[in-house]
């Protein structure tokens, strides 16, 4: 039996802006089922690789297919086969729970009949049930992006990216969004590609990680195999990170997330 296509195959990708280039010779594979991280600091070149992936920027260079799909030729079939959370909020606030989540279902043409219970349990598989009549203004950090995750979900996609999920999140609303995640997975064999920078949460939940700096991938494997790479010099992705990059992962050009992001903000 011959395989069927990788869920992202990425070769040559090349993106800049101006001078600045954001993504320079990329090769990635994101095999279908399996939860990718893409992991770096600010600046890396990760969101641009993202919205190449999900057809919102055109690859300058290379090739980008999705489920076999070229995201230049077939751009609309593309994004009928992904469900993409952004950095920045995209519920509003003065509607329920339950209306954000109708209103992707109509947005993303899911046949009418099936709209209230795709919602529900898109609504149900992020845990949001109780709350699902409520403003959406009355949500914690942790809640909205369980919304903003039914939100991608009510379409079935067949691959869900996540960008930065769980920035500016406390810990245990963190866990609560990953949980999540890992359910999603086992019950609809999805296949998830998340940025983060936070090490620890991709070493606990990634199958595969690529590591990112400065548009290029600079390793690539299982945290466990990344690790063993080092031969025992370190015991960490953080101690891989910094291996492959002469970096300090924290000192790469963080900008301050908390400022830069509202993510974790209640919706006003
Ligand atoms: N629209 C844009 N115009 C100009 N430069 C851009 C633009 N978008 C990104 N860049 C630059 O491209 C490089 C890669 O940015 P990108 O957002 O892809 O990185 P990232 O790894 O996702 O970081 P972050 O977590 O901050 O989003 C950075 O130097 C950034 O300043």
């Amino acid at each position: 039996m011959t395989p069927g296509p990788a869920a992202v195959e990425v070769r040559g990708l090349r993106h800049t802006f101006g001078d600045t280039v954001a993504v320079d010779d990329l090769d990635l594979t994101v095999q279908p089922g399996e939860i990718f991280g893409l992991l770096g600091p600010n600046g890396a070149g990760k969101t641009t690789t993202i919205r190449v992936i999900t057809t919102l920027l055109p690859p300058m260079a290379g090739s980008v297919t999705v489920f076999g799909l070229d995201v230049n030729g077939r751009k609309m079939a593309v994004r009928r086969l992904v469900g993409y959370v952004p950095q920045l909020l995209s519920a509003d606030g003065a509607l329920s729970g339950r209306e954000n989540v109708a209103l992707f279902a109509r947005l993303f043409d899911v046949p009418r009949a099936q709209r209230r219970e795709r919602t529900a349990a898109a609504i149900d598989a992020m845990g949001l049930s109780e709350a699902a009549d409520r403003p959406a203004s009355t949500y914690s950090g942790g809640m909205v992006r369980r919304l903003e995750l039914a939100q991608a979900l009510v379409s079935s996609p067949r691959l869900l990216i996540l960008d930065e999920p769980t920035i500016g999140l406390d810990p245990v609303a963190r866990s609560g969004v990953w949980e999540r995640i890992l359910d999603v997975r086992q019950q609809t064999g999805m296949t998830v590609l998340v940025t983060t920078h936070y090490m620890d949460e991709a070493e606990q939940y990634c199958d595969r990680v690529a590591l990112m700096h400065r548009g290029r991938i600079r390793a690539m494997g299982t945290p466990g195999e990344l690790i063993a790479s080092l031969d025992g010099a370190g015991e960490s992705l953080d101690d891989v990170f910094r291996s492959y990059t002469g970096d300090d992962l924290d000192s790469g050009g963080f900008r301050d997330v908390r400022a830069a992001r509202r993510t974790a903000r209640r919706l006003g």
